[in-house]
């Protein structure tokens, strides 16, 4: 919005420019001759002000020598107010001065000035307004308004600058088409989103303690009875066919608006799509959609208890049906006044990343995990829904933040001791094929697939764990698919990711290779707390093709060794709770620090060593068997 209007003074000669200004500046009309033209001014902001805009005032001379200074202080202008006093100089508004405006280009409001109503007598008023301005208005749609004055007798001189400012600052253009006598498209989606999001309830109406809620926010002041019921009487009167008895629907309610522009009112439908951060253009505003929200190194960012108060409120009110999950209507509802899903969730065909009912609808633990995720992985998007979505602040001067809060930084891992995180993200690294999709499937319930899908593009899965203790977290798996060497080499994903989960086939001899390889060629991995985990335990367990054995070789780290799980099993939730222990409790998944006694080292060693002679040997077996049979 404008924070300055610059009014530009035009008409003909002697049609009274200077004397309207010079009235408004000294407060009395100057009789005598006065200068051809005034130096300009500039009025600060006063009460009466619209939107506390200063204003500069310019006046001009309709000379021919004096051309070039007019043209370019109408290019300068936000406004021009254009002044005729009798009939000639009436026909050359549309004549001259309209057409002149248009060729030069300019986009402004005009608003047009009747001056020396005190030599037209007062039986005359309406009379001139029906045929002199109604008719130009029609033809030119740049003029905002029209108004009579007298810089004689101090009639409307103040007012006459009022509409010029309030053209600037409330213009009607945007919002009223005179020619269809119709709200502008983007008027009218604006308005509805506004009706929606006021529409608490959800039932389509406002009732009336919903506009008196609306009524407050929007004006900041309380609807009286009285005032309501006029309202409702108006609209009913001028829509028929709409009962108020519910309260006021979407109809009324954008009739109720339209009237408010037919009758010269707009600035209220201006007050109200201001109050809901609507911009001039009648976009939301940037900072409205994008508030400053920085989340520093080694911190996260995940929702308020108000911000999951609001997403679970949300979800309730729009599971009409109660059945506790989402359908595709209830989810193309709730996401009405937003541009549609989140980029990312429809990237990830949501919602198959998190947990749904048997209809495949997302449920209410479902809903919260995923916003959950969404903020963790990009906070932003989760303050640009708030704004879409309406969340509100008992304090009007906190913004959509207030739904977010910054975890503490956690930068040394190792300390001991839980984080202050409830929402982690855990990688799950381990070759093709080793089972890491089926651990995600099951970790949303899902049954389990025997068919293979190998996964080409990460996939998260969000879900909620229940700590020891009963505390409850939000735990994001996440497999990379063909990303996983990028993932590894970028260090700003690796100090983002809390827990790192190993992942081999226990069934398959070269698994287990895979994750030696990956501990070679990324050392950085070392410096995040880890989970070794042996799948598929369902499966007759193998000797892996490694040089040693998985237990000789977390043994040998000082780390658990691998816990043993199959999707297959129910036990596998305990491995869900065993990864978001870890994740919360980093330092008990680093290597032990306490040096084991000597002797137990060696034996880990020896033991490691035993088992390669054994696979060695083991092998060996195999191939002459194979060649005797
Ligand atoms: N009766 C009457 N006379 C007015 C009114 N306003 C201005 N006049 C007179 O009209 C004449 C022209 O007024 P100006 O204010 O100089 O007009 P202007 O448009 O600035 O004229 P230029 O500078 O020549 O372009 C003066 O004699 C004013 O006193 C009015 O409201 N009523
Ligand atoms: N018996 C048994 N089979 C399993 C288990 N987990 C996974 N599988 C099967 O193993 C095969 C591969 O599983 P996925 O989960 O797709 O493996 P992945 O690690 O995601 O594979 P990529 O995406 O290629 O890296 C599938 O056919 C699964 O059905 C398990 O616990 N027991
Ligand atoms: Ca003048
Ligand atoms: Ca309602």
């Amino acid at each position: 919005m404008s924070t300055a209007v610059r009014i530009c003074v035009c008409g003909d000669e002697g049609t009274g420019k200077s004397s309207l200004i010079a009235s408004l500046v000294k407060g009395v009309f100057v009789a005598n001759k006065i200068q051809a033209v005034l130096p300009q001014v500039t009025i600060p902001p006063t009460t009466g002000t619209p939107e506390n805009v200063t204003t500069t005032i310019v006046d001009t001379s309709a000379r021919p020598q004096d051309r070039t200074t007019l043209r370019k202080e109408i290019r300068k202008s936000n406004v021009i107010l254009l002044v005729y006093s009798d009939h000639y100089s009436y026909e050359r508004v549309a004549l001259f001065w309209m057409p002149y405006f248009r060729s030069l280009g300019v986009n402004v409001p005009v608003v047009l000035c009747a001056n020396k109503s005190d030599l037209v007598s007062d039986g005359n008023a309406a009379q001139v307004a029906e045929e002199e301005m109604l008719p130009v208005m029609a033809e030119f749609r740049e003029i905002d308004s029209c108004i009579r004055t007298s810089a004689k007798e101090q009639k409307n001189v103040i007012e006459v600058f009022y509409l010029c400012q309030k053209a600037v600052t409330h213009p009607i253009a945007p919002l009223f088409d005179y020619k269809e006598g119709q709200l502008k498209p983007a008027c009218v989606d604006a308005l509805r989103r506004i009706f929606f999001l006021s529409d608490k309830d959800q039932d389509g109406y406002l009732n009336d303690q919903e506009m008196q809620d609306f009524q407050q926010k929007s004006f900041d002041k309380p609807l009286s009875q009285e005032d309501l019921d006029n309202i409702k009487l108006t609209v009913s009167k001028s829509v028929p066919s709409s009962s108020t008895d519910k309260g006021l629907d979407l109809r009324g309610f954008l009739q109720l608006n339209k009237l408010y522009a037919e009758k010269g009112r707009h600035e209220t439908i201006w007050i109200i799509l201001r109050k809901y951060h609507y911009t001039d253009s009648l976009s939301l505003e940037d900072s409205f959609l994008h508030p400053r929200f920085d989340v520093p190194d080694y911190a996260s960012a995940e929702l308020s208890p108000a911000g999951y108060r609001f997403f679970m409120d949300l979800f309730l009110t729009f599971d009409k049906d109660n059945d506790g999950g989402l359908n595709d209507r209830e989810l193309a509802a709730l996401f009405a006044p937003t541009p549609g899903l989140p980029h990312s969730w429809a990237e990830t065909s949501f919602p198959s990343t998190t947990v749904r009912n048997e209809a495949g609808h997302i449920t209410l633990q479902g809903w919260l995990a995923q916003w959950s995720m969404t903020t963790f992985l990009e906070p932003k998007t989760t303050l640009e829904y708030l704004a879409y979505l309406g969340f509100e602040t008992p304090n009007a001067r906190e913004t959509t933040t207030a739904a977010l809060k910054i975890t503490k930084p956690r930068k040394r891992r190792r300390r001991p001791g839980r984080v202050d995180r409830n929402v982690v993200l855990c990688y799950i690294l381990g070759s093709s094929g080793a089972g890491k999709s089926s651990l995600l499937d099951v970790f949303l319930n899902r049954p389990f697939d025997t068919l293979y899908h190998p996964t080409i593009k990460p996939r998260q899965a969000v879900n909620s764990v229940e700590l020891q203790g009963g505390k409850q977290c939000y735990l994001i798996l996440e497999e990379l698919g063909e990303l996983e060497p990028a993932i590894l080499e970028n260090q700003a994903k690796l100090d983002a990711c809390d827990l790192i989960c190993y992942a081999y086939d226990s069934s398959e001899p070269d698994s287990f290779s895979h994750i030696v390889e990956l501990r070679k060629r990324y050392p950085q991995l070392d410096e995040l707390p880890a989970v070794y985990t042996a799948l598929k335990a369902d499966r007759d367990k193998t000797t892996q093709r490694s040089e040693l054995q998985p237990d000789a070789y977390t043994a040998a780290l000082n780390m658990s060794a691998p816990l043993h799980v199959s999707v297959t099993w129910n036990s596998i939730s305990e491995l869900f709770v065993a990864l978001a222990e870890a994740a919360t409790n980093p330092s008990t998944a680093f290597p032990r620090s306490e040096e084991p006694p000597a002797d137990r080292a060696s034996l880990y060693m020896a033991l490691g060593a035993t088992a390669c002679a054994a696979l060695a040997a083991f092998m060996i077996w195999r191939r002459s068997t194979s060649n005797a049979a």
